[in-house]
């Protein structure tokens, strides 16, 4: 909800704001074009101003909760609200909360909120929430029994007093936090369109990395619904890096599966892994990219015990990030529906089982050296090289 006349989004960042002043302002730059890119891309009319620390964003009255969702969608961005702007002048703050109220508050408790950046102002944030509340309550106590509550109002009046202006709102609509998607380099996100993976590559662009997405096609055991559904997911994602390449590279990896499932029982599924991150790390070395991206998590499978992890990792030099290591499934599964993406990773992919019968739960590198395929690391560096660059 927004006070009436509300024309303006108030965006305010988090980390951003622990930076170095050069380096914050590099990354406010990042933002501010991130933002520019997610209204442009949902339609929504708004021109980014940055100043304060705090981005504004000016659209109208009729796009401004369309602007605030668009903002919050941006990482680096803590919370946005739809804002009325008054000046610093104590009265017209007053007036602008018992206007707003008039027109907002429909009966139970409420909150005033109060904020004040500059502190040459000749009145505190105590004296703006104390006298705010009596403005408030003399608007609407003629038709209702205003009530105040400050540990949980139905209603915050929030109040921010910046140094030229002041800003009054009713809601701060809570962003995904992290830094600008763009303030790190690039990195190699395995995406299978399973419920992890979209989340995983979500969380490394939370903290500003764009990702190149990977899919490795597993021929006849995959199919056309398998890729589909990983396709999908990186398409919800891209949602909110329009101004990024999200193209995926669709490396061939069906060769690699037909000679493991033919010649391997024991540690087939570590070895899979395997020409996995190989295939990864070739290609990350030719686009440039900093590390491989898994939604892999300790012991939610039995191909993911921290020795199976251990081991696999093995295969590369490159760090693979597991941002979803420690978190339950519960969790995972909440995120997915959160941004977006748990619709598309349960389409049924109906795809053949790679998996042999016996899972290897306790692997140690040189046996499974040993019971590999030879030339399966030569065929992930080759199926990287043959990758294709696809629209998702
Ligand atoms: N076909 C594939 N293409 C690219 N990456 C894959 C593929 N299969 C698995 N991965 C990567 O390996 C990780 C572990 O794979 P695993 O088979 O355990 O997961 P999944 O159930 O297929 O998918 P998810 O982990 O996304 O739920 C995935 O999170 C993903 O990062």
């Amino acid at each position: 909800m927004h006070p009436p006349g509300a024309d303006t989004v108030l965006v305010r960042h988090g980390d951003v704001n622990t930076k170095s002043n050069r380096v914050k302002r590099y990354m406010e730059d990042v933002l501010a074009e991130n933002l520019e890119a997610l209204l442009a891309d949902r339609s929504v009319p708004g021109d980014v101003e940055r100043r304060w620390n705090r981005p504004l964003v000016h659209t109208d009255e009729a796009h401004v909760e369309a602007a605030t969702d668009a903002v919050t969608d941006a990482f680096g961005v803590v919370s946005a609200s739809p804002v009325l702007t008054t000046s610093t002048e104590k009265d017209e703050i007053l007036e602008t909360l018992a206007t707003t109220a008039r027109k907002r508050y429909d009966g139970g408790s409420f909150a005033v909120d109060a904020r004040r950046a500059d502190k040459r102002l000749p009145y505190g944030s105590d004296d703006l929430a104390r006298e705010g509340g009596t403005a408030i309550w003399e608007a609407v106590e003629d038709e209702f029994e205003p009530e105040v509550d400050l540990d949980d109002p139905d209603l915050t009046f929030g109040v921010e007093v910046r140094e030229d202006f002041a800003f009054v709102y009713l809601e701060s609509v809570p962003g995904p936090g992290g830094l600008p998607l763009g303030a790190q380099e690039r990195v190699i996100a395995m995406v299978s369109g399973g419920i992890d993976s979209p989340v995983a590559a979500y969380e490394m662009m939370k903290r500003g990395c764009p990702i190149v997405p990977v899919y490795v096609d597993l021929g006849d055991y995959g199919g056309v619904d398998h890729e589909a559904r990983a396709m999908e997911t990186v398409r919800t994602l891209s949602r909110y890096a329009p101004n990024f390449d999200t193209q995926v590279y669709r490396v061939p990896g069906g060769e690699a599966v037909e000679l493991l499932v033919e010649s391997m029982e024991q540690g087939r599924m570590l070895s899979l892994r395997r020409f996995f991150y190989r295939a990864a790390e070739t290609l990350a070395e030719r686009i440039d990219a900093h590390g491989i991206v898994t939604g892999e998590a300790v012991g939610q499978k039995s191909s993911q015990t921290v020795q199976n992890l251990g081991v696999t990792s093995r295969v590369t030099s490159l760090p693979i990030h597991r941002p979803l290591l420690t978190r339950d499934k519960q969790d995972i599964v909440a995120q997915a529906r959160e941004i977006d993406t748990f619709t598309d990773s349960t389409i049924d992919a109906g795809c053949n089982r790679v998996a042999p019968d016996r899972a290897e739960t306790n692997a140690r590198l040189e046996p499974l050296l040993e019971a590999e395929p030879d030339g399966l690391l030569e065929l992930a560096e080759e199926a990287a090289r043959d990758a294709e660059l696809v629209e998702p």
